[in-house]
């Protein structure tokens, strides 16, 4: 049950006023409605909010500055911060100015709601208000706008501050080893080390000698007592990539080293105490390695406490222009010719699937940069030039090219802004898309019917039928176009 409370929601957007004001009334809450910072402040003194809902773009300035300053005055508020600059450096500054939550635009209703009624459920005196960790904002190293990177972003932002082991969840090349970097470079540990170690990469019998370092005569060739990882990394932060790689026995090792926070050298008898923060990443599925036996359970659970998932670039195709040009941009900085893209090679890299992810866009584009005699890089280019079989693939394309169609087509009918409203759209939809539907699935079997019906999934006997409602004459559709 969500508690009730009195909330002032800031937007020089009426409409989000509007919308945003309506849904929390209905839900029982006093709202009142600001469009500017100096209306905000007026409101926060007379109307004495439980919850700021504030955009960040306001017409008499930055939202998010005086956050800070209305959190000294009034310590028990909660302050949801709204904004469509959806970067990483926006959820961090929001986090840093002591906001409770942060949700990019545009963002669900259902969510807004929940985050008010979070808000409401807390008790905000002690807690919530950081200090201005003074982060730096420079060079943050992500790239990415899309809803599922700026997930990742507030998550990000969030375990800033605290010491929470992360699991960072993606396939290769999706950026894991650069949100380690991230969190580690922007969080409270950034003076001390950042150690990494890429369990697939050591040969296994070495493992824990590299992780927990050995003593003088430990086995042939250790010469000198070596300090492992753990040591190297006290204070800092330990990623351990490819966490699924990593042998049973090690897996032992660890997890003793992490629940009593103490590493003892291979060869050694004398535990070291270390204070490290430890974030792991995996491309494997680990409950199923865990199924297999081939992982451990409570290591899992030790290391999950947050994690993050990273989508595969594919999943987020609304990022690859804007990495694209990033790489381009970057390499521009190094001295090489500045290269822009043409928008037939910018849809060409859309349509793409990128099986090697992040990585391999920015391999694509670096080699652009170097080999491409033209200045405006041309999908001619992407695809004679590269030793790169760039052929785009239909992942998931053409049914949001579908969708966006059903979205126009539904507009359109519904009347939205113009005349009077369709009101036999369902079957006037099925009108439009079935036809075509089935004269392609016939003409892809030779105007077999039987066959069509079983790629359907429909019976032959409706299949008939609809085609004599339609009439198409199957005799007809034996050869595609
Ligand atoms: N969001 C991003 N913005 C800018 N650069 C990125 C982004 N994601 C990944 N990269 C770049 O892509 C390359 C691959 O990223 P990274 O090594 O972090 O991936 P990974 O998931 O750790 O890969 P693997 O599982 O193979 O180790 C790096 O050079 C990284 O800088």
């Amino acid at each position: 049950m969500t508690s009730t409370g009195s909330i002032l929601v800031v937007d020089d957007d009426p409409a989000i006023c509007v919308v945003v004001g309506e849904a929390l009334r209905r839900q029982g809450h006093k709202v009142k409605t600001a469009s500017s910072i100096r209306e905000r402040s007026a409101l926060i003194d007379s109307f004495a909010p439980d919850v700021l809902i504030t955009d960040v773009m306001l017409p008499d300035g930055d939202g998010l500055e005086g956050v800070a300053d209305i959190l000294d005055r009034k310590p028990g508020l909660s302050v949801i911060i709204l904004s469509a600059q959806n970067t990483l450096n926006t959820a961090i500054r929001a986090t840093e100015k002591g906001a409770f939550e942060y949700l990019p635009k545009p963002f669900d209703l259902n969510e807004l709601s929940r985050a008010v009624g979070d808000a409401l459920g807390m008790n905000k005196a002690e807690e919530g208000k950081q200090e201005d960790a003074g982060l730096p904002h420079d060079g943050l190293p992500l790239v990415g706008r899309s809803p599922a990177m700026q997930e990742v972003y507030r998550t990000i932002a969030r375990v800033l501050s605290n010491d929470l082991s992360i699991l960072v969840l993606g396939e290769s090349g999706t950026g894991k080893e650069l949100v380690a970097e991230a969190i580690h470079g922007l969080g409270q540990r950034r003076t001390k080390p950042f150690v990494a170690i890429n369990m697939a990469a050591i040969p296994r019998e070495l493992i824990e000698a590299e992780l927990f370092g050995y003593e003088k005569g430990a086995f042939t060739g250790a010469n000198v007592r070596t300090a492992g990882k753990f040591e190297q990394a006290q204070g800092g932060t330990l990623f351990l990539d490819e966490i699924g790689d990593m042998p049973m026995e090690a897996q032992t090792r660890l997890l003793r080293v992490l629940q009593s926070g103490e590493v003892t050298t291979v060869g050694g008898s004398k535990p070291v105490r270390v204070n490290v923060r430890i974030i792991a990443a995996t491309n494997k599925d680990l409950p199923k390695l865990i199924d297999e036996n081939r992982f451990r359970q409570d290591l899992y659970y030790r290391l999950n406490v947050v994690p993050i998932s990273l989508p595969a670039l594919r999943e987020r195709r609304e990022d690859v222009i804007l990495l694209a040009k990033h790489f381009l941009e970057r390499a521009a900085q190094e001295g090489l010719p500045r290269k822009t893209l043409a928008d037939d090679a910018a849809q060409l890299l859309m349509a793409y699937h990128w099986p090697g992810n992040v990585r391999e866009l920015q391999n694509l584009m670096q080699r652009l940069a170097v080999l491409s005699r033209e200045n405006v890089i041309a999908a001619e280019v992407l695809r004679n030039s590269l030793p790169l079989d760039l052929v785009p693939s239909d992942y998931t394309a053409p049914a949001d090219q579908l969708g966006l169609a059903v979205r126009e087509w539904a507009k359109r009918q519904l009347g939205i802004g113009i005349g009077q409203p369709n009101r036999n759209l369902h079957d006037d939809m099925l009108a439009v898309v079935e036809p075509i539907l089935l004269q392609e699935t016939l003409a892809s079997v030779d105007g077999n019917q039987i066959r069509a019906a079983g790629l359907l999934g429909i019976n032959r006997n409706t299949l008939r039928k609809k085609l004599t409602d339609y009439g198409l004459d199957p005799l007809q559709l034996r050869v595609s176009d």
